[in-house]
């Protein structure tokens, strides 16, 4: 299948999100609730969201004890979405635990580990104390992850190489990270092209601000999937 794209509807209000919302119903396939607009109309946000005929994936990055994360999985199961992140750095048995809740309750949901930031680059990573340079950290989380019963990651496109040779067929690669040419990189620290992305093997992408930003953010969503589909 042709790597898929994911709106990241970070946008201040439902009154800015519902027009583009409106514009590309029936084109794009996932839309991403993150903490902007969670945070300020929970679940409420995400039933609006699924009733327009989108796929959604809730992005609250789990990353607590495992007894509150698998508790957390159980209670937003409930909610019409197909993907849930946590943070691996949670470790193994809150990964297993947040595995089992979802087995449980939501089975087809697509539980997504988040390894390393896309944002952060070597630097940031040393002064969390963490010596190993992202790649290399990147593939310890998402081997961990895999041992603790996930199937789908969160990572730049620069590592999706290395992880579709040695993790599981069929593991669910979603990147972020990923700026058209041309566009501003922002915060982000690892990125790569849509075009590029698509090749490197990731499942889907994750893009926000190229879109958000652009003076007709549908059209460029549209370039966007058009460039997937020219790299599938
Ligand atoms: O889990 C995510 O979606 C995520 C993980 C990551 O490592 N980096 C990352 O940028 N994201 C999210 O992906 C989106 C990227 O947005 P833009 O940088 O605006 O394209 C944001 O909503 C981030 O919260």
């Amino acid at each position: 299948m042709p790597t898929q794209l994911i709106l990241a509807l970070d946008v201040p209000s439902r009154d800015v999100a519902r027009p583009l919302l409106r514009q590309l119903s029936g084109s794009l396939p996932w839309v991403k609730v993150g903490l902007q607009m969670f945070t300020a109309y929970g679940p409420d946000w995400v039933k609006e969201v699924a009733d327009q005929g989108f796929n959604v994936f809730l992005d609250l990055k789990l990353h607590d004890i495992p007894n509150t994360v698998a508790k957390s999985v159980e209670s937003l199961s409930a909610l019409p979405i197909g993907m849930l992140t946590l943070h691996t750095a949670g470790g193994r048995v809150m990964m297993a635990a947040a595995r089992e809740a979802q087995l449980a309750t939501k089975p087809h949901l697509q539980l997504l580990g988040v390894t390393v930031l896309t944002s952060m680059d070597a630097t940031g990573l040393g002064e969390i104390g963490c010596g190993e340079d992202a790649a290399a950290q990147v593939s310890r989380l998402a081997h961990l992850g895999s041992a603790s019963g996930l199937t789908g990651f969160v990572c730049s496109p620069l590592e999706v190489g290395m992880l579709s040779q040695s993790l599981p067929a069929g593991t669910q690669l979603v990147t972020p990270g990923v700026r058209p040419v041309g566009a501003d990189v922002g915060d982000q620290s690892r990125i790569m092209t849509p075009g590029d992305a698509a090749r490197a093997g990731s499942t889907h992408i994750v893009v926000g601000r190229p879109i958000l930003k652009a003076p007709d953010p549908a059209a460029a969503a549209h370039a966007i999937m058009a460039e997937l589909e020219a790299a599938g």
